[in-house]
């Protein structure tokens, strides 16, 4: 098996094994993908949180607009679940220009990109989610479209092949990443606009918990959607379908309304705990507790431990962990924080406060 294919037989097995997941930040099959549809917000100013993403974005925006130029590329980054697609669609809406997405894994041939590039419409958007997984022959080629908008490309084969330079229409890419520590420096530098996803609060999650069960119309009361909120892991993906899960235990025992009794209730059922944790959250930090005293322990013996990919432990489970304070990277590994012994009831011992002190070397 190349390099290559087995890159992508991992991502596949990793997904898969994360979609088997109620508290998943990835897509979990259609009716998934068919929520999202009706539940996406269209405008800047129906998206909620990210306000400082939303704030360059909006003045880009009003930048490009009143030039009446396209917009510059746009790099959108973060963990999965965050809005990425999201916001590439409100771009292109907010610009009024069209749409066309695709993703690095979906692009085999350097003839796909040249008919995707040779195609667009004046100052459209072109959205590639999972940029980091493209071909490296096709991020070369990328460059002079991105900059100069122009395609090499190559007539003919052999002794008797021409290079052709195509002119293509001014227009704006807009690319995703869970991974940009992975994207070459040239790549990235052509993005003028960076913009970083981060994890919501209880609160956004609220709110977006609310305007959902609004377009679903399910009746909902502020403490039943803050109970909801509470266990998303900040993540508006894993908020909807929750949602969905309680909006049918609601329907079914509790008269279909989503209060706070009824939302523990059906959350209690689903095994979702107050942090969002699930199983795999709560065998990761127990592992760590009880099987290496807290840490700390390398990334592939906690993988090899586990049963789990590295890179389903670094880009999944991890992010949250680490944003809510339950684990932290040291340059010697993996160690649990004193709030992960205080959730399991366990008494810390004394080394674990000492390495929630980062130390000069570190
Ligand atoms: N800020 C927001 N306000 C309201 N709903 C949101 C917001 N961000 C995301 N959502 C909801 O969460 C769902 C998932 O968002 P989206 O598909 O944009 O995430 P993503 O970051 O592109 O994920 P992935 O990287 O897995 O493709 C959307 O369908 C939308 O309903």
């Amino acid at each position: 098996m190349n390099k290559k294919r087995f890159e992508l037989t991992r991502a596949t097995k990793r997904a898969e094994t994360d979609a088997d997941r109620l508290v998943s930040a990835s897509v979990r099959g259609s009716e998934d993908e068919d929520l999202e549809l009706k539940l996406r917000p269209v405008r800047l100013r129906e998206f909620i949180g990210q306000t400082k993403a939303k704030e360059q974005l909006q003045i880009a925006l009003e930048a490009a607009k009143s030039r009446g130029e396209a917009l510059d590329h746009v790099l959108l980054y973060g963990p999965p679940g965050l809005g990425k697609t999201t916001l590439a669609t409100i771009i292109a809406n907010e610009l009024g220009v069209g749409f066309q997405q695709t993703s690095g894994p979906a692009l085999e041939k350097q003839g796909d990109l040249t008919a995707i590039l040779s195609n667009l419409h004046e100052r459209q958007v072109l959205f590639l989610d999972e940029i980091h997984r493209l071909q490296p022959v096709l991020e070369e080629k990328l460059y002079t479209a991105l900059e100069d908008y122009k395609l090499d490309i190559i007539i003919g084969q052999g002794p008797a092949a021409r290079t052709h330079i195509l002119g293509i229409n001014p227009f704006t890419f807009v690319a995703a990443t869970t991974r940009p520590g992975l994207l070459s420096s040239p790549l990235r530098s052509r993005f003028g606009i960076l913009l970083r996803l981060e994890f919501y609060t209880d609160d956004e999650l609220r709110f977006i918990v609310e305007r959902s069960a609004e377009v679903l119309g399910v009746t909902i009361d502020h403490d039943g959607a803050a109970e909801i909120a509470m266990r998303s892991r900040g993540t508006p993906r894993i908020a909807n379908r929750l949602l969905r899960r309680v909006r049918d235990y609601a329907q079914v025992r509790a008269g279909g309304v989503i209060d706070r009794a009824s939302a523990m209730a059906a959350l209690q059922m689903l095994e979702v705990d107050a942090h969002g944790f699930d199983e795999l959250d709560r065998r990761l930090l127990r592992l760590i507790i009880e099987r290496y005293d807290g840490g700390p322990v390398g990334l592939n013996t906690l993988a090899a431990a586990l049963g789990e990919e590295e890179d389903a432990l670094e880009e999944v489970y991890e992010p949250f962990l680490m944003q809510i304070g339950f684990l932290n990277r040291t340059p010697r590994g993996r160690v649990v924080t004193r709030l992960a012994y205080e959730h399991f009831g366990i008494a810390p011992p004394v080394k674990a406060q000492q390495w929630e002190r980062p130390t000069l070397f570190e």
